[in-house]
């Protein structure tokens, strides 16, 4: 049997703001430093140890990883960080207000953006300064790989390769993984592994900094799961 560890990272700024996050690059907030302390607390007290992590490449989940390895005393295990697990790029909604954008859209409007699997919310230009291609962590990316909106079915398209490739291959490597994420790249994962309904998956929420254990079995098929608490 092997144990596949999956954790949201801790409050970020924007979370705490009630902001449209998506590629954004915020930071923790002491809570959300907190969280991840706990996290870390909490599998050191389960015995739990990692041969290797995967993280986005944001910032809000590299340092939840790291604090939670840091208080695993763990910080040596090899991390890889890719931006297939990146947030769903929320396109223009990034950085507005969600009760404002509710009170400007309709609560059932902006409800269908947040959650519905196939829902799109309003698009960027590439000219806008919230376009990934004028980061130069994003520049590798090829032009069909930038997003300018990403709806959850889309955002699971770009984890399923990563998935596939890197964190099987290391499960079935018998390596013990954590995958430090966000709350709809996990949700994506999850709905994959869980062989969740998309009416399931729109009620589906990953709460932050709360381990999230798969224990699975040689197909990598999921045999329970469970938060650690
Ligand atoms: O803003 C975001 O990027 C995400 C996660 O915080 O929000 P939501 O839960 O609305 O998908």
């Amino acid at each position: 049997m092997e144990k596949l560890v999956l954790l949201r990272h801790g409050e970020s700024v924007w979370n705490q703001e009630n902001r449209f996050t998506g590629w954004t690059d915020v930071d923790l907030t002491e809570t959300g430093r907190q969280q991840a302390v706990l996290a870390g607390q909490l599998l050191k007290a389960n015995g739990y140890a990692f041969d290797m992590g995967f993280t986005s490449v944001l910032k809000r989940a590299i340092k939840t990883l790291n604090i939670t390895l840091e208080e695993m005393d763990q910080l040596w295990v090899p991390v890889q960080k890719s931006w297939r697990l990146n947030e769903r790029f929320y396109g223009a909604l990034q950085g507005l207000n969600k009760a404002e954008t509710a009170l400007q859209y309709g609560a059932d409007q902006v409800q269908q953006w947040r959650r519905d699997p196939h829902a799109h919310p309003p698009a960027i230009t590439p000219d806008d300064p919230r376009f990934p291609g004028h980061d130069l962590r994003y520049q590798h990316l090829t032009d069909r790989e930038l997003p300018l909106t990403e709806n959850l079915a889309e955002t699971m398209a770009r984890v399923m390769p990563f998935w596939t490739e890197k964190i099987m291959g290391a499960l079935h490597r018998n390596q013990k993984v954590i995958v430090c994420a966000h709350g709809n790249s996990l949700r994506a994962l999850v709905q994959y592994i869980d062989h969740l309904s998309d009416e399931e998956v729109t009620n589906l929420d990953i709460p932050t900094g709360v381990p999230l254990v798969y224990e699975l079995d040689d197909n990598l098929d999921r045999i329970r799961h469970y938060y650690l608490e």
